[in-house]
């Protein structure tokens, strides 16, 4: 709702009163129309203020009332009512103004800012565009190359930037209702006439179609199939070339497909699991909201390499004290040099100073005498974290959490290498850890809800997104990557190429299909880990024997490579060639396609022709499957938690809303229809066998994703 007063005898203040971040839902929109047919009605108030509750202005529109019956008051009528009055109306904008709530503040004659607000038109990352005049209204008052930046990405601006676009009149850092009803007691009166936005010309780019055509081309490459970004081009396009009344016509249209998009789709119910992960749960019953996290003040890293130094910069950035460990010389004076780079890089970005001295280093692991918490980042071995944890165990102070950024290995036998298990979890982040949003946070049977709770909160505190999951092989994110690995490399048997396969992944939105994914990841790091599994037999044989490894199909290819010592970018060949090592243009080569074809011969494989829908089919159904395990084991509490990991932590195209969510769009029995298909053509892969959980989701009518999490609830309780 919206409610009316009089403050300083002549100024109407309307505030937005909608918890928690005021958005524009029904009830809302009709208490903002009433205030307004109030304040307008009212011969006392000379000019209106236009605030919200609880420090924001507004949130934009009610993302909850997507795919439902839209009732009340639309918001451009609304908005039109407040520009064509002749009363001054202030936005006084504290907080956030996104989306809708921007688009309210542009259709008032003024905006007053605090310092510390945010704005943004951010309706392209729900797969929307602003289509309460915003496409219209920005362009005409900022200009049409701002405009497009802001309105394609949906990136928020700080005040100071939004006073410099020309999108507020003024920034405070006093409190922002006081100030804006100073400032509409100072333009009451005064003519309106140039202050209504819509009606302004809008500044015409020297060269409308070379703008455009530049703009839409690099649109399209960034969008990865994405139609929102190219839908906010159209519309802008029709502000710079269209009378105001001609352009809202087509944000209409425009808007009209977005909204009931697919794509739309995704994006909102990735919005809501974003925030959902938050609230964990784990098997136990143990929960986020009955677990209370202890406060972190001072932490420490041991190992240095690559993911340990972006661990330490993560957590120096978040504020904490950090001790970083690193016991081998040439390491430890390298990462130092590093690790200040890396911040005095991310605080010139920034504008702020660079912690430096938030991080001490040692090359001791004694120093962690005295953290409330260690991050151990040593090389992936299970002996050498072994032997780390034993020594953490004694050394480290009473109560002081133990975590592991393994991204595969036992969180579990690691805890039973201390004298408190229950501090131990799983934090495994993912490279480059000061930049990468996701953090799993790995909990055994024998971590304490507290430990958990305690690691979500210092990822949320270090500006992560965290998924809690249970322990096993790979967590979510990896275990779920081997399948989808695995099939590239069988389909590369078959007759498929690494372009071809790479193509219809990048087609589908991925950044980088698997094969250039691998090259730039480094292709030894497989091959250690299926050589300490005992995968690994050297030398190219041949006979059936050769593809089978403990009693499953197994693919050799990438042994082979690594054995040419071909191990991606970083030795300019892999699945690809480049032009010196760790140049990143992969490039045909042909070498590699007369080795696919000489093993081929080798092990009596005829080639033949596959399409994008089986390179697809085979790729993310082998995914999902998994996924559907991972939820039948109790490893990720919903589909929720697994999309995030895979939005987040793994390029999976946001607008395709993560592997689960992509698996109820298409469809659950056509997904267990084709996995069916593919078992039955390939019974020695069993990745490819369909999993119980999706069979029992399908018999029982399969249920929105939404849903799921209620009905493997269900399902459990009939067993
Ligand atoms: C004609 C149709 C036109 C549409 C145009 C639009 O306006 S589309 C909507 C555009 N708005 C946005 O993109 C803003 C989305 N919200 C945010 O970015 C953030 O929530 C925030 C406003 C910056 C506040 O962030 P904060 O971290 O403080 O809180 P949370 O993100 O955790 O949110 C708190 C709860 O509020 C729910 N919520 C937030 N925004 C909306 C919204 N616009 N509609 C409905 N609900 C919203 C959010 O889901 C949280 O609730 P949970 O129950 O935890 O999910």
């Amino acid at each position: 709702m919206a409610q009316f007063t009089r403050v300083s005898r002549s100024v109407g203040l309307i505030t937005l009163q909608n918890p928690p971040v005021n958005a524009l839902s029904a009830v809302t929109r009709q208490g903002i129309v009433d205030a307004v047919k109030s304040a307008l009605g009212d011969p006392k108030v000379k000019s209106v203020v236009i605030c919200g509750q609880n420090g924001i202005f507004c949130g934009g529109a009610d993302i909850k009332e997507f795919g439902t019956n839209i009732t009340g008051p639309p918001l451009v009528p609304m908005i039109h009512a407040i520009e064509a009055s002749n009363k001054p109306v202030v936005a006084a904008i504290e907080g956030s103004a996104f989306g809708g709530g921007l688009e309210l503040a542009l259709g008032c004659h003024y905006r007053v800012a605090h310092s510390k607000a945010k704005l943004g038109l951010t309706e392209v990352t729900l797969g929307l565009l602003p289509a309460a005049g915003g496409t219209q209204r920005l362009p005409r008052l900022i200009g049409v190359p701002a405009a497009l930046n802001l309105i394609t990405t949906g990136r928020h601006v700080t005040a100071a930037e939004a006073l410099q676009l020309g999108i507020v009149d003024q920034v405070t850092d006093h409190n922002t209702v006081d100030e804006a009803v100073k400032f509409a007691l100072s333009v009451a009166g005064k003519s309106l006439d140039a202050r209504r936005i819509s009606t302004y010309p809008c500044p015409r780019p020297s060269d409308v179609d070379a703008l455009f055509e530049e703009v839409m081309q690099k649109v399209r490459q960034s969008a990865r199939g994405a139609i929102a970004p190219i839908a906010c081009v159209q519309a802008v396009r029709a502000a710079a070339t269209l009378p105001y009344s001609q352009g809202m016509e087509r944000e209409q249209e425009l808007m009209a497909t977005l909204f009931t998009s697919g794509q739309a789709r995704a994006l909102q119910y990735c919005f809501f699991a974003q925030r959902a992960v938050g609230r964990w749960s784990m098997p136990s019953g143990a929960r986020w909201d009955t677990s209370k996290p202890r406060s972190i003040r001072k932490a420490a890293v041991i190992g240095l390499g690559t993911m340990g130094r972006g661990i330490a910069v993560a957590l120096a950035q978040a504020g904490l004290s950090v001790v970083a460990v690193e016991t081998q010389e040439k390491q430890f004076t390298e990462a130092k040099k590093m690790v200040s780079g890396m911040m005095e890089r991310g605080a010139k970005r920034r504008g702020t100073a660079p912690p430096l001295d938030k991080i001490t280093y040692s090359q001791n692991i004694q120093a962690v005498a005295d953290v409330d918490l260690v991050i151990e980042a040593v090389f992936e071995d299970m002996a050498l974290k072994e032997k780390v944890f034993q020594q953490l165990s004694t050394i480290c102070k009473q109560g002081t959490f133990l975590c592991t950024n393994t991204s595969a290995l036992d969180v579990d036998h690691l805890a039973s290498q201390t004298r408190n298990p229950e501090l131990v979890v799983g934090m495994h982040f993912f490279a480059p850890a000061h930049v990468m949003k996701l953090l799993e946070v790995v909990y055994g049977p024998r971590s304490s809800p507290q430990a958990v709770a305690t690691a979500m909160q210092l990822g949320k505190k270090m500006g992560k997104v965290s998924v809690a999951v249970g322990n096993c092989r790979g967590f979510v994110g990896n275990r779920m990557l081997k399948p989808y690995l695995e099939q590239a490399l069988f389909l590369l048997e078959e007759g498929a190429t690494p372009e071809l396969v790479d193509g219809a992944l990048e087609e589908f939105g991925f950044a980088l299909g698997v094969f250039k994914m691998s090259d730039l990841s480094g292709l030894d790091v497989g091959w250690k880990i299926r050589k300490g599994d005992g995968l690994v037999e050297p030398g190219l044989a041949s006979g059936p024997s050769a593809r089978i490894r403990q009693g499953r199909r197994y693919s050799p290819l990438g042994d082979l490579l690594c054995e040419q010592g071909r191990f991606g970018q970083k030795t300019g060949q892999g699945w690809y060639r480049y032009d010196k090592p760790g140049s990143r243009v992969a490039r045909y080569d042909p070498w590699l396609h007369s080795f696919l074809e000489e093993y081929r011969t080798q092990h009596g494989i005829v080639a033949r022709r596959m399409d994008q829908q089986e390179v697809l089919e085979r790729c993310l159904y082998a995914l999902i499957n998994e996924g559907f395990r991972i939820l039948e084991d109790g490893i990720a509490a919903g589909p929720e938690d697994i999309d995030i990991i895979y939005v987040f932590g793994y390029s999976w195209p946001r607008h395709r809303g993560g592997p689960m969510f992509y698996a109820s769009m298409v469809g659950l029995a056509k997904v267990l229809k084709r996995l069916e298909h593919y078992h039955q053509a390939h019974p020695d892969i069993p990745y490819m066998q369909p999993c119980n959980l999706l069979r029992r989701l399908v018999a029982s009518g399969s249920p929105p994703v939404h849903k799921w999490k209620e009905a493997i609830k269900k399902l459990r309780s009939q067993l």
